[in-house]
């Protein structure tokens, strides 16, 4: 085995499972009620956050009640590491989102230096409502905005850097079937 695949073996092994498998289903679940209920009468359109958002908008999609445009866009700004840098745009939408309501999902919320830019992109290209849902909420007082959060959020998680549905570490473990914390981290 080589040594990465060892490394995150271990990453895996040690980590702290911080929400199961079955309390993400639930508010994936409740976060897609939800999107129903408020979203079903204006025809939105769905913007997948590459690579992040991929599982969350994949396990959404099918969950939604009503006819939906989805698209994706991707945008980056933490690499391999465990902080974030300068927001790059690896791939900005192409659809036209003038007078739209627009609905960006993305695994988490945790400066929320991401949401915000592509908000502001969506804005600028005339959406003309723009939310945001994410899986987890991360906790701590250094969001981009006091008191910033999401229109839709599934769970509210510790300030630990987190792993799994979506949510990499090292570029690794979005597979996994839960929500964990780096030990350590
Ligand atoms: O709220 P913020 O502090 O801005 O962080 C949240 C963003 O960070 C992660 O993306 P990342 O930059 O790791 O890109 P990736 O999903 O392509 O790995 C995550 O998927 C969010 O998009
Ligand atoms: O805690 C995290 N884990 C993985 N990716 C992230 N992007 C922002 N915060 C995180």
């Amino acid at each position: 085995m080589n040594d990465i695949v060892a490394e995150m073996n271990q990453v895996m092994a040690e980590a702290d499972c911080l929400v199961n498998e079955q309390q993400v289903q639930t508010a994936i679940r409740t976060l897609a009620d939800d999107i129903s209920a408020r979203l079903k009468d204006s025809n939105p359109l769905l913007f997948c956050v590459m690579n992040g958002g991929l599982i969350l908008t994949g396990q959404l999609l099918p969950r939604l009640a009503f006819p939906v445009q989805a698209e994706y866009l991707h945008a980056t700004r933490y690499r391999q590491e465990t902080t974030g840098g300068i927001l790059e745009w690896k791939l900005q939408p192409e659809a036209d989102m003038n007078d739209r309501t627009v609905l960006i999902i993305d695994d988490i919320l945790d400066e929320g230096t991401t949401l915000c830019a592509i908000a502001d992109y969506c804005r600028a290209h005339g959406a003309s409502n723009v939310l945001t849902a994410v899986l987890v909420d991360k906790q701590h007082d250094r969001k981009a905005r006091p008191g910033l959060k999401a229109d839709f959020t599934g769970l509210e998680v510790e300030d630990r850097f987190l792993f799994g549905y979506g949510m990499d570490y090292k570029g690794y473990w979005r597979n996994a079937p839960g929500i964990y914390a780096v030990k350590g981290l």
